[in-house]
């Protein structure tokens, strides 16, 4: 693994807050292991090994009963160790997979089978090389067929640019940690509005309210971040997703405790009908229907 890598958390606390009976942990990644899946050469980092195993128990440790596992880029379009993952999980578990335009129906089709129910297209230049707006299009017409989304990885400072691609798209469209605003900004920043008015004129976008530990700039308790998400929850209560993000990739300045992340949603979302619809309706909706 990298010299600075931050393994994950080795005993994240109990959580404080009782989940939802049947939470999904919706954003969440297995690395490797690399004996059995080794990673992607044209990968950018190198990290722990973090399989199945790990993940199911952290699911159990947490109070979570579903996983929706999203290939990382350190696999590349390898999707193997995703897909293992989803088929070990019985019908507990879904997949976001990368893949490129030379993908085939029979291969849609038997990943649909394993559990893969969307493909992620990423934006973010540290973790991929740039890929053709035609090239995901084409793949955007390949998988809509079967009912799939996309998933979206992109930094705040590139929304302006791929808004109207965001917009071509022909199915739902999941972006990853609300575009990853920049937190000193504050919530009325005309950036973190630009977001707002995206999902509020196309109803077919939702956000994953995500990763406060790597958007904050204080640290934890992420109190910094707690705005962003709270306001999209409270605008798009049916468009909404949580995940863990365990087991954290590239993360720097700390590794947060997972426990404590489940803590955090309390925060963001403060009813028991704004819980239900973020970590049971909505991502059941979208995965399992
Ligand atoms: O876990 C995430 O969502 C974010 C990542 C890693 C990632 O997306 C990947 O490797 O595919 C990041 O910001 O480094």
């Amino acid at each position: 693994m990298d010299p600075d890598w931050l393994v994950y958390h080795p005993a994240p606390k109990a959580p404080d807050f009782q989940l939802p009976e049947g939470a999904v942990d919706a954003h969440c990644h297995v690395f490797g292991p690399a004996a059995e899946f080794p990673f992607a050469p044209e990968r950018k980092y190198t990290p722990c090994d973090a399989g199945k195993a790990e993940l199911y128990a952290l699911r159990d440790h947490l109070g979570f009963s579903r996983n929706v596992i999203v290939q990382a880029t350190c696999h590349g379009k390898d999707n193997s160790a995703m897909i293992d993952a989803c088929r070990a999980a019985g019908d507990l578990a879904r997949g976001i997979a990368s893949v490129g335009p030379e993908i085939t129906e029979a291969e849609i089709r038997d990943m649909h089978e394993a559990g893969v129910r969307g493909v992620r297209f990423n934006f973010v230049k540290r973790l991929v090389d740039a890929t053709p707006k035609e090239v995901f299009l084409d793949i955007a017409e390949k998988i809509k067929g079967f009912g799939w989304h996309i998933v979206v990885y992109f930094e705040a400072q590139d929304l302006e640019e791929i808004e109207p691609f965001l917009k071509q798209l022909p199915t739902t469209v999941v972006v990853d940690h609300m575009g990853r605003p920049d937190v000193s900004k504050g919530v009325d920043h005309p950036d973190f509005q630009r977001f707002i008015r995206l999902m509020d004129e196309n109803q077919n976008i939702w956000s994953k309210v995500t990763c406060p530990e790597r958007l904050s700039q204080q640290g934890p308790p992420y109190s910094d971040v707690v705005p962003y998400c709270a306001e999209i929850v409270e605008r798009f209560p049916d468009r909404v997703l949580w995940g863990t993000d365990w087991p954290h990739p590239n993360m720097k300045s700390h590794m947060p405790d997972d426990g404590a992340l489940v803590d955090f949603i309390q925060k963001i979302a403060p009813t028991k009908e704004q819980q239900k619809m973020l970590l049971v309706d909505n991502p059941m909706r979208l995965y399992w229907a």
